[in-house]
């Protein structure tokens, strides 16, 4: 499918998508976020693709939704409209890995797009913020919920009261990202993370994703039980056989998905 505002390419079993509208440091239009669901989408549905790496350009991964575009909508335009409410959900219940490869800002819906990936990895040069409040609205798809998750109330109110940046060093001692690495190596970084998953058995990635998912949504004790009958139900694969086999033979597994 032809692309207007992403590059999508399909390397070695990584679907590499690129948003790509530079002029606007590459701000979510109606038509980016529609486009990026579809591109999602049909990775997560193509059996040739494994594991889905997500960047923008070095400037900016994402300025936020596209403040142009949403400025003279009314209340009942966005509430009826459900705005980015499809969308988003379309991304979320994808169930291959998807990686964040973060470098220049990643603000508003920039940042909270990084946070619906399971991880980031940034560049030394990144930026997350939650800047909603400066334009007299607040986080719409993640930023008081997820962000809150991820770096604690305390620097979660920070940014979202006061629309302060966070850096790469404060966001990695925060846990917001995974790694840090130099701009220049951050595309092959983040597809060097995605190749390693790609050789990993298919069944015990897409189960791993659901069960540390499954922690932000349960109890301690629902999430562990849950866990535990995971992991027993991956020994009806046949990649548990080969896994495990693999290791007492001293070589490397062949997992075959299954
Ligand atoms: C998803 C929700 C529900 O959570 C809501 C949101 O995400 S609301 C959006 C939150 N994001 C912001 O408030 C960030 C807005 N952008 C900026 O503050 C600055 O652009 C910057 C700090 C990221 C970069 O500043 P600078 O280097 O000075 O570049 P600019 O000249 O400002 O920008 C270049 C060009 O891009 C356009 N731009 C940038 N961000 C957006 C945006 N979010 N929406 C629309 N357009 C954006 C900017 O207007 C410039 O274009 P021109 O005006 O020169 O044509």
């Amino acid at each position: 499918m032809a692309y207007q505002t992403l590059i999508v390419e399909n390397n070695d079993r990584v679907a590499l998508i690129r948003l790509n509208r530079p002029e606007a440091l590459n701000a979510l239009s109606g038509e980016l976020i529609s486009e990026l669901a579809a591109a999602v989408t049909a990775a997560d549905a193509d059996p040739a693709i494994r594991c889905i790496v997500l960047t923008g350009s070095e400037k900016a991964f994402a300025a936020g939704a596209d403040i142009k575009e949403m400025a003279a909508k009314s209340y009942v335009d966005v509430l009826t409209g459900d705005l980015f409410g499809p969308e988003i959900e379309r991304i979320n219940r994808v169930r291959k890995p998807i990686i964040a490869a973060v470098a220049g800002y990643a603000l508003g819906g920039g940042c909270e797009l990084a946070m619906m990936c399971d991880f980031i990895i940034c560049a030394e040069n990144a930026k997350f913020g939650q800047p909603e409040i400066n334009l007299g609205v607040i986080a719409g798809i993640g930023g008081t919920q997820r962000l809150t998750r991820f770096v604690g109330k305390s620097k979660a109110m920070d940014m979202n009261l006061t629309g302060r940046f966070m850096d790469a060093a404060e966001a990695e001692r925060s846990g917001l990202v995974s790694r840090v690495v130099p701009v220049d190596k951050l595309v092959d970084e983040a597809m060097a993370a995605a190749r390693k998953i790609a050789s990993k058995s298919a069944v015990a990635t897409m189960v791993a994703k659901e069960a540390v998912n499954r922690s932000y949504e349960t109890t301690l004790r629902e999430g562990l039980l849950y866990e535990r009958r995971a992991f027993h139900a991956l020994f009806a694969t046949e990649d548990q056989k080969e896994g495990m086999s693999a290791f007492a033979e001293k070589r490397e597994a062949q997992f075959r998905d299954r």
